[in-house]
């Protein structure tokens, strides 16, 4: 018993005192003398549990020690998209096939996952790439001011109107329009906005001469606007005008693989930019970064390890963020079974420091037989290399 509290206090101390005591505090609050402990069989089933946690605690900490590359940062699209997951992929083949064409373009997928990116890379590659992208942030201003924005206004238009205002469909004349957060516009503006796009023409407020315009029109939301129908806050007739070519973002915890990519892109940069090398990363810190089900996407990311670049005193990558597995916030798309799969097999995985076979393995901790785990990776996409990283340098088998 007391080696089990050294060893436990040892371990603690080792690992910065950061991990749960949780399952640890009957042991280490323990009286000293196990003569005086309390009952003979709670006190076996603390120890038991002390036990496994030292186990689990001390994996946590031989994959805190390993160190793995970080590996050389992936070469980005021209616009600085990187990724080469099958569901990337699917983005950047619609991205092709829309760029160069007048086509209103819809773009879907929670905050962060590079709708706005994606939207800069459509204008780039089209051949209004000459021409103004004009950016309309649809929740930013109030109703009013959304429709002087958007159409521009005469002097003395409404109260307060001192000067002339050119509209952003004025100024995206010959070049794009980019609609951001689109899902968000008041219901007055959305017929307003049909209408433009209907006829191509609108008015400038306090001057009911029509002003015709060659705008190509992108759109984006993180809201789903089958559903912000069905509730009557979003017009079917607009959804149809701007649904002609959806291209859905996914969001990064559909597209693990990808994470040590970006990460070996964003450390390299903001590396760079602080006057760092950073080479390496600890096993467990790369598990923790492939287990989070990162709500906020790739900015969230990009955020998390522009921190710990910061921080870092070394040449290794130390994430001080504590990237807990969160519940689902409101509002966010139900997981769905596979998804849930996905990330419980990722979990096991970190548990078990990317070991598969074995006592403790992760196909042991899932009760499945190896192969059966290998399988369900294989279908989830899990690589057992991990991309991004020097070759050998995969989940250990
Ligand atoms: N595929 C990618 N590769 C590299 N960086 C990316 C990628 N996608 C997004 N980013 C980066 O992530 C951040 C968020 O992207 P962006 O602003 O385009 O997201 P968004 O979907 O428009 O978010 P919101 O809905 O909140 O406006 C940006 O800094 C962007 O450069």
């Amino acid at each position: 018993m007391r080696r089990l509290r050294s060893l436990l206090e040892a371990l603690l101390a080792e690992m910065d005192g950061a991990p749960d005591r949780g399952a640890l505090a009957p042991v280490l609050e323990a009286p000293r003398n196990a003569a005086d402990a309390p009952d003979g069989g709670a006190w076996a089933a603390a120890l038991a549990q002390a036990r496994a946690e030292v186990e689990r605690l001390r994996r946590e900490l031989e994959a805190e020690r390993t160190l793995v590359p970080l590996g050389a940062p992936p070469a980005p699209t021209p616009e600085g998209l990187i990724g080469a997951s099958p569901a990337l992929a699917e983005v950047f083949a619609r991205l092709e096939a829309v760029a160069a064409r007048d086509t209103t373009v819809l773009l879907l997928g929670e905050t962060g996952t590079g709708k706005g990116l994606l939207a800069r890379a459509i204008h780039a590659r089209s051949p209004r790439r000459d021409r103004p992208l004009v950016y309309v942030n649809c929740t930013a201003l109030p109703a009013n001011l959304i429709e002087s924005e958007l159409f521009g206004r005469e002097k003395g238009a409404f109260t307060g109107a001192s000067a002339q205002q050119i509209g952003r469909f004025e100024l995206a004349d010959k070049g794009t329009l980019f609609l951001d957060e689109v899902g968000d516009l008041p219901l007055e503006l959305q017929a307003k906005l049909l209408h433009v796009l209907q006829e191509k023409e609108f008015c400038r407020l306090g001057n009911p001469r029509p002003i015709r315009v060659d705008a190509r029109i992108l759109a984006a939301t993180n809201r789903d606007l089958q559903e912000e129908m069905a509730r009557g806050r979003f017009r079917e007739d607009l959804y149809y005008r701007l649904h002609i070519f959806p291209i859905l973002l996914p969001p990064l915890r559909q597209r693990r693989e990808d994470i040590p990519r970006l990460a070996a892109a964003f450390v390299d940069r903001f590396a760079r930019a602080a006057g760092k090398e950073i080479r390496t990363i600890p096993e467990g810190t790369l598990a923790r970064l492939m287990a989070y089900p990162w709500p906020g996407n790739i900015r969230e990311l990009e955020n998390v390890l522009e921190r710990a670049v910061l921080t870092s005193p070394g040449d290794t990558l130390r994430v001080a963020d504590r990237l807990e597995p969160a519940a689902a916030p409101e509002g966010r798309p139900f997981p769905t079974l596979a998804e849930l799969e996905r990330t419980h097999i990722l979990q096991a995985l970190e548990r078990a420091g990317g070991r598969i076979d074995g006592p403790g393995g992760a196909a042991d901790l899932l009760g499945l037989h190896p192969s059966t785990l290998r399988g369900r990776m294989r279908k989830a996409g899990i690589p057992r290399a991990r991309p991004g990283l020097a070759p050998g340098v995969g989940l250990r088998r």
